[in-house]
């Protein structure tokens, strides 16, 4: 396959508390290959924010221990001192957040700080960046821009805000925008034409998208690669094709058995998610897995497997370049229990 041109390996991000430390990010492995759009998903609490702020190293180090390695184009982010890293931020590398309000400075005008992400990274005069942070608000959907560019954020609907927070994220061309959760603060209505956007977005630069979200169907929409995190670690990741339509791991079998429309019925997943003070040995998500073997209960989350081929991926040849792997007993050589073990009465 291509290079990545994302590749995190055996991410780690702990927070020392007063509870104990927490293991937010506990050993992630996963790639996002050029304009490619990778979703992270999992319940709330899994690590997926720290995952993708830690990229960056967004989240303050003072406060937390990062290991492994974030491989960006070749070079290793986690080793770069904090100014060169600041090249990488808002420049190569783009963010949206969830709530448009903290990324947008109350005191400026929204054109004065799309002109200012345009200049912290890029040579041009005052006059030329005016002109290109017009053009920006313009192609994210601001009506009128020339005449908007003088507002105040608190001027702009939420919705407005956020395709202004995108227009900053996209200022220096990014290779790869990272979007948690981009659309969540937004009303309904307005969610759905901020995704088309970013979709649009993505498609039109060949940018790749690495987004964050609990919403399977949104998944099902966008992405071409998902990676399903739960308690720290990824339980599995595959061609969004291939995951879908035969999940491997009993965790995003029972995420998707939460999705409406799938199977019989619309359930939740019993049990609550792994205390990452604490978390159970074994697979994290022993716990709460209908199939949990002893060996489950014991040692370290399992190594990823292949995940059988020819086991939902009917296209053959598509999603050929991205394996299909799971972290669980059940698709290790010991056991060759039939991968179509189902959870849901479907
Ligand atoms: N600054 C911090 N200090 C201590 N613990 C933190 C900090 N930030 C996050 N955590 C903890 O790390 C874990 C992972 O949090 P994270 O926000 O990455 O989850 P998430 O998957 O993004 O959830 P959500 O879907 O709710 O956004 C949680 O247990 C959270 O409480
Ligand atoms: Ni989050």
């Amino acid at each position: 396959m291509t290079d990545p041109l994302l590749a995190v390996r055996d991410l780690r991000v702990r927070f020392d508390g007063d509870d104990g430390t927490v293991r937010a990010v506990d050993g992630v492995d996963f790639d996002v290959a050029p304009g490619e759009t990778v979703c992270l998903v999992g319940e709330s609490g899994s690590g997926k924010t720290v995952a993708c702020e830690s990229i960056t190293r967004l989240i303050p180090t003072g406060s937390a221990e990062i290991s492994g390695e974030v491989r960006f184009d070749g070079t290793d982010l986690t080793a770069l001192s904090e100014s060169a890293l600041e090249s990488y931020r808002g420049g190569r590398i783009g963010h949206v957040f969830q709530n448009p309000q903290d990324a947008l400075d109350p005191v400026y005008t929204v054109g004065a700080q799309v002109v200012e992400a345009i200049r912290i990274h890029r040579d041009r005069s005052k006059s030329a960046a005016r002109a290109e942070a017009i053009g920006l608000l313009d192609r994210v959907g601001i009506g009128d821009a020339a005449a908007r560019f003088d507002d105040y954020p608190h001027q702009f609907s939420g919705g407005m805000k956020q395709r202004a927070v995108v227009a900053m994220a996209l200022a220096c061309d990014p290779d790869l925008l990272i979007a948690d959760e981009p659309t969540t603060a937004l009303d309904v209505t307005i969610q759905r034409q901020v995704l088309d956007l970013l979709a649009d977005l993505q498609a039109e630069r060949e940018m790749a998208l690495l987004f964050v979200t609990h919403d399977l169907g949104v998944v099902a929409e966008i992405a071409d690669r998902v990676v399903v995190m739960y308690a720290g670690n990824v339980m599995e990741s595959g061609d969004v094709y291939d995951v879908f339509e035969a999940p491997a791991h009993p965790y995003t079998r029972a995420l998707l058995a939460c999705l409406p429309g799938r199977g019989e019925r619309f359930e939740t997943i019993g049990g609550s998610m792994a205390d990452p003070t604490d978390p159970p040995d074994g697979c994290r998500f022993h716990p709460r897995c209908p199939h949990a073997l002893p060996e489950c209960e014991e040692g370290d989350q399992p190594a990823f497997r292949a995940v059988a081929a020819g086991d939902g991926g009917a296209d053959g040849g598509k999603s050929g370049s991205v394996e299909h792997r799971a972290s669980c007993v059940l698709y290790d050589d010991a056991h060759a229990l039939p991968p179509a073990l189902e959870v849901a009465d479907d």
